[in-house]
């Protein structure tokens, strides 16, 4: 139970809201089969996870894209890719695509927190757990929406500054701290000095310009937000409540976890690596550092700490910001020292990193693990939200592969609707982004039909849970009353995912083959000119050397071939002739040094060469070995699947011939539920 209970007068839909998750509460109590008389509206509304959609680029919307109204986005196939589809001529494909809403396209950063996140915000306050996810393509405006800019805050600084002004003070040593199991663990004095410590150390590690200009920002969105209705809490807190505000910021960069309130390490040395862990169900990061906070003002100087960090990480491995995924918590501690009760709420804001095609950002090395680890992560949480949704039309209980990546097992309590979760997915309209859009589009579609079922049946499905993520996969256990229909549907679905993987394998098996082939072409020219060059460049010096040689004894021949008289000039022209050849054949000697040098320096760059191809060959190796791993529990499962079609035809030809034979009564009172492996 949460101690506090705020409403807010400008969120009029939070109470209709509100009532209709309580008659769907109730709804799912009292029936057993639910799909049939739940309205529209409270499916779209309520029910399911909430995907909402926004678009930048408006002004190229028109060409590709139209918002047919609040809920659905027409999207037409451009004519050049229709023809990469097997569309015929005079043919067009519109998809359409639908969502809990569709932001409209001029709002702007406040219209957004208002309509999508003020009220999440509110349920936090009141004790409910929160997870928002920014999906979409690179470049599609997922950190815009999330973090902001200064001119522009995003959701985090909003949302700090509608709880910061809707708590009552809170004191600033705190009292109370969230831990790994769910619950609160009281601070002692030590615990309080270390915190004081931690957040001193981390607020002053940021420049004080930077301090000043953040601050700045603050104030500014502080005062242009000052006319907003804020939360209202009911009553006020009795003296024997405890209230404190945490925060915690970490980063998932391939597939590695690290903290981004920790500062970073000196040159030379990799920072440390988080791991997960588990607490009755409850997913946690061991060792992530927790700040309390007591301000809005203090939690976003904590989150610019981390973005700075975020931004130094990033650049000291050369790559982006966005090739990570990042998740800022916040946590509200409660605890009464009366009834001995205590109570944690959360609430994940988490930036995901960009989707993309491996083939299309040419990626090679290091970025190539980073798009896979990237893709990886984003597939399985596809993967797991397209089973979830499946296992609850289907009724059936697959095992969802939470423990694939990272991101899904740090977030399964989430995902399968302990929590609040909501999507807003990022659109660019552009044209070069289509197929990227196309991908974000579906993996939405999928994520809108997930159920949530409501946390009052938290207890029974607990049990449910544990048994899911316990369970390895095996066919035959979900089949005992398993019917033709959704085996077959099930074929169809692996086959379908076989398929794509098989083509996306396909074409960035190619793409790297192909792009090793040019590397290796490139470097092969390249030394071969270079060693032509020396080549040349050494025949030149060796013919100057002999000319050189040649020519003053030459002129010494000629000069002993004249007549007497000149004798002793003679002389002397012959001592000068030597000494220019002893200063030129000297230089020549320092000229063939520098030519050897360079030669050596060549040698020893094809062999680094040589090495870098090599690492890169193994890397490719690699990861071919981790498609063909992907593929075969997929062919396995099909074969198996194949199998049970196979047994279920000759099972049902049995009853066909013991219908023919007049033994219908008796085959079906025996063995009316087919039980596979008991046949
Ligand atoms: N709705 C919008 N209005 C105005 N500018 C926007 C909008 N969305 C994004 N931008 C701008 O587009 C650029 C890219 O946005 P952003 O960095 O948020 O994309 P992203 O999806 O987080 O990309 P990445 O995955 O590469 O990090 C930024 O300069 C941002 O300010």
């Amino acid at each position: 139970m949460s101690y506090i209970r705020a409403r807010d007068p400008s969120l009029s839909k939070y109470y209709r809201y509100t009532k209709v998750r309580k008659n769907l509460a109730t709804h799912y109590d009292t029936c057993e089969d639910t799909s049939a008389d739940i309205s529209e509206e409270i499916v779209n509304n309520i029910d399911h996870y909430q995907v909402y959609l926004r678009i930048k680029g408006v002004e190229n919307l028109g060409e590709l894209y139209e918002i047919k109204n609040d809920l659905t986005l027409l999207c037409r196939v451009p004519i050049e890719l229709q023809h990469a589809r097997n569309v015929h001529e005079n043919e067009s494909i519109t998809r359409t695509f639908k969502f809990s809403k569709i932001i409209d396209p001029n709002s702007n950063q406040t219209k957004l927190f208002d309509e999508v996140v003020k009220g999440k915000v509110l349920e936090f306050i009141n004790g409910s757990n929160c997870t928002l996810m920014s999906y979409g393509a690179s470049g599609s405006g997922k950190t815009f929406t999330i973090v902001g800019t200064s001119e522009e805050p995003g959701i985090i600084p909003r949302s700090l500054e509608y709880l910061f002004r809707t708590l009552p003070t809170l004191s600033v040593v705190p009292l109370i701290k969230p831990n790994a199991s769910g619950g609160i663990s009281y601070m002692t004095e030590a615990d309080c000095l270390k915190d004081k410590m931690d957040r001193q150390i981390l607020l002053s590690k940021h420049t004080n310009m930077d301090c000043a200009l953040h601050k700045q920002t603050y104030k500014a969105m502080q005062e242009r937000l000052s006319n907003e209705l804020v939360g209202l809490i009911d009553q006020a807190l009795g003296p024997d409540v405890m209230l404190n505000v945490w925060v915690s910021f970490a980063e998932i960069y391939n597939e590695n976890i690290y903290d981004l309130l920790k500062p970073h390490p000196c040159k030379g040395q990799s920072r440390q690596k988080l791991c997960l862990g588990n607490v009755n169900g409850d997913t946690y990061i061991k060792g992530l550092t927790s700040i309390s906070v007591s301000s809005g003002l203090e939690a976003y100087l904590i989150l610019q700490y981390g973005l700075h960090n975020l931004k130094y990480a990033a650049t000291s491995v050369n790559s982006h910001s966005s090739r990570s995924h990042c998740v800022f918590t916040l946590k509200i501690a409660q605890a009464s020292t009366t009834n001995k009760e205590e109570f944690v709420s959360v609430f994940n804001f988490c930036d995901l990193a960009g989707s993309e095609r491996i083939k299309k950002t040419q990626n090679v090395g290091d970025r190539l693990k980073e798009s896979n680890s990237i893709n990886t992560s984003l597939l399985v949480l596809g993967r797991c939200i397209k089973l979830i949704r499946d296992n609850q039309k289907l009724k059936t209980s697959k095992v969802i592969p939470f423990r694939e990546s990272k991101l899904t097992q740090l977030f399964q309590k989430a995902l399968l609707g302990y929590e609040s979760v909501w999507m807003i997915v990022n659109i660019n309209t552009c044209r070069e982004m289509f197929d990227e859009t196309q991908h974000v589009l579906q993996f939405s579609a999928i994520a809108k039909d997930v159920i949530v079922e409501q946390q009052m049946l938290k207890a029974c499905r607990t049990k449910r849970v544990s048994e899911l993520l316990d369970t390895q996969i095996d066919i035959a256990t979900y089949g005992d009353k398993i019917n033709v229909k959704e085996l077959q549907e099930q074929i169809a679905f692996l086959s379908d995912q076989l398929e794509q993987q098989q083509l996306d394998n396909e074409e960035d098996r190619e793409h790297v083959i192909m792009s090793y082939k040019a590397i290796l072409e490139d470097t092969n020219k390249h030394w071969e000119k270079r060693i032509e060059q020396l080549q040349c460049s050494l025949a030149e010096t060796l013919r100057d050397v002999e000319h050189d040689i040649k020519r003053p004894r030459m002129s010494v021949i000629v000069l002993n071939s004249s007549s007497e008289e000149n004798d002793n000039e003679d002389e002397e022209n012959e001592g000068n002739v030597e000494d220019r050849l002893k200063d030129e054949i000297q230089q020549l000697q320092i000229k063939l040094k520098i030519q050897q040098d360079e030669m050596d320096r060549a040698k020893s760059q094809s062999l680094d060469l040589d090495n870098t191809l090599n690492e890169q060959k193994k890397s490719y190796l690699e990861l071919k070995l981790k498609h063909e791993t992907n593929i075969n529990p997929l062919k396995s499962k099909v074969i198996v699947n194949d199998e049970q079609i196979k047994d279920l035809k000759i099972y049902i030809a049995t009853i066909v011939k013991n219908t023919n034979l007049d033994n219908f009564n008796d085959v079906s009172d025996k063995e009316n539920v087919f039980i596979f492996g008991n046949q």
